[in-house]
């Protein structure tokens, strides 16, 4: 009917939709917790697919620009569920002294890059340079039968419907209307990141983050570490694109998919260099597949030989921060050879590495209970085979 389907926003670049508002939340709207908005939805044939948004969620700092999400009712009150998933988590996960006060850098104009984010102070390797929160998070995959105009009233509700909604449509667009894109789909084709729920896959919206350049060699997650000392000047950059990508594999997904030609250092590098480049990075994917192999095999001692070059390959060509999901291989090879040193050494930089990108709420937390649950297993081991040769070269099971 018109009373629950005729609503549509005056501020809509489009024309208004009959939107369903959610009928199975009440009028009252108290009863659309944890959202501040009442929910409206497109029909489809298995499941409604709706906007749903809190425009006064905390992030943490005191901010409070909101989160809007279109996705499934089910999904919305489960994966999505704001009140197990606080945004402020994310602040408080962080300890004090790996923050800074002030953010470390200003948002510039970069040439070749439009805008970027440059440090304006000197930023020490493993500092927080960001802790940034999704803001719009949308399913990409929509069943045939929901209409290309509801989705863009869906996903233009969600951005409208938010306190800020400027830092989502401040943000870089490729004036693409003439290909029949509007703003909104501009505005998250050429900042969002994809990411996987259940199988599904989003576009999420990190204000913040987007303004951050690709570079090939630096790291991503919600939260920015420094993978290295920063000199105030320099450019903060992220990574786009799988580091196992060669050169010419980047650039089509740049141009495929964000629509850029890369104009990092790597990128604009003479020949030679980016051969040199592309054959370190085929031999890091193929190392990759050999450890697993091996490991799977039962074979330990390659496996650990294979890991050994993967790290060297991976230091010459400047990856060693993406190598962090990798370092609890070598910890558990070491530790089934029986070598605690080595497997202590690798457990910890492990557990570096998911603390420094960790995400509360999410699995590292757990990643993080189970680290430290070896860490200190390995250290008890050590204690009690203290002496002359102790653990070296025999095998566990
Ligand atoms: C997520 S935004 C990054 C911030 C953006 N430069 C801005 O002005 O807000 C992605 C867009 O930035 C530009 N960009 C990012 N990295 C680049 C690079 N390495 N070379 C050239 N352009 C780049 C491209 O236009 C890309 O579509």
């Amino acid at each position: 009917t018109r009373e629950q389907c005729g609503w549509g926003l005056p501020r809509s670049p489009l024309q208004y939709l009959p939107l369903c508002l959610d009928d199975t939340a009440g009028p009252d709207p108290s009863t659309w917790a944890p959202w501040t908005h009442k929910p409206a939805c497109v029909e489809a044939d298995e499941t409604p697919w709706c906007v749903f948004t809190n425009a006064a969620m905390p992030r943490g700092n005191g901010e409070r620009r909101g989160i809007s999400i279109v996705t499934t009712p089910a999904l919305a009150a489960d994966a999505f569920d704001l009140t197990r998933h606080p945004l402020a988590a994310a602040f408080d996960a962080i300890p004090p002294k790996k923050r800074f006060d002030a953010l470390p850098y200003e948002v510039r104009d970069v040439p070749g890059k439009g805008k970027g984010a440059v440090a304006t102070r000197r930023i020490e390797k493993g500092r927080v340079v960001l802790i940034d929160h999704v803001m719009v998070l949308a399913t990409t995959e929509f069943p045939a039968d929901v209409m290309h105009e509801e989705v863009q009233e869906l996903l233009s509700r969600g951005v409208e419907q938010l306190n800020e909604s400027e830092s989502v449509y401040g943000l870089a667009k490729k004036g693409r209307e003439e290909q029949g894109l509007t703003e909104v789909e501009d505005v998250l084709l050429t900042n969002s990141f994809e990411i996987a729920i259940e199988d599904q896959s989003y576009m999420w919206i990190f204000p913040d983050l987007s303004r951050l350049n690709h570079a090939c060699k630096t790291t991503l997650a919600m939260t920015v570490w420094s993978s290295r000392d920063i000199e105030p000047g320099e450019e903060i950059t992220i990574t786009y694109s799988d580091t196992d990508q060669t050169y010419a594999e980047r650039q089509k997904t740049f141009a495929q998919v964000w629509g850029f030609d890369c104009t990092c250092s790597l990128c604009t590098a003479p020949e030679q260099q980016r051969n040199a480049s592309d054959k370190r990075r085929l031999r890091i994917h193929m190392l990759r597949e050999r450890v697993l192999k091996r490991a799977k095999e039962g074979d330990f001692k390659r496996a650990i030989k294979a890991t050994e070059e993967l790290f060297q390959v991976a230091e010459e060509e400047g990856l060693t921060p993406h190598m962090g999901d990798l370092y609890e291989i070598p910890a558990r090879l070491y530790y089934q050879v029986g070598d605690l040193e080595r497997a202590r050494e690798y457990t910890k930089r492990s557990l570096y590495q998911v603390e420094g990108l960790g995400v509360p709420g999410g699995k590292d937390i757990e990643r993080v209970r189970v680290l430290k649950g070896v860490l200190s297993r390995i250290e008890n081991e050590m204690e009690n085979t203290k002496g002359p040769g102790e653990g070296q070269g025999e095998e566990r099971g």
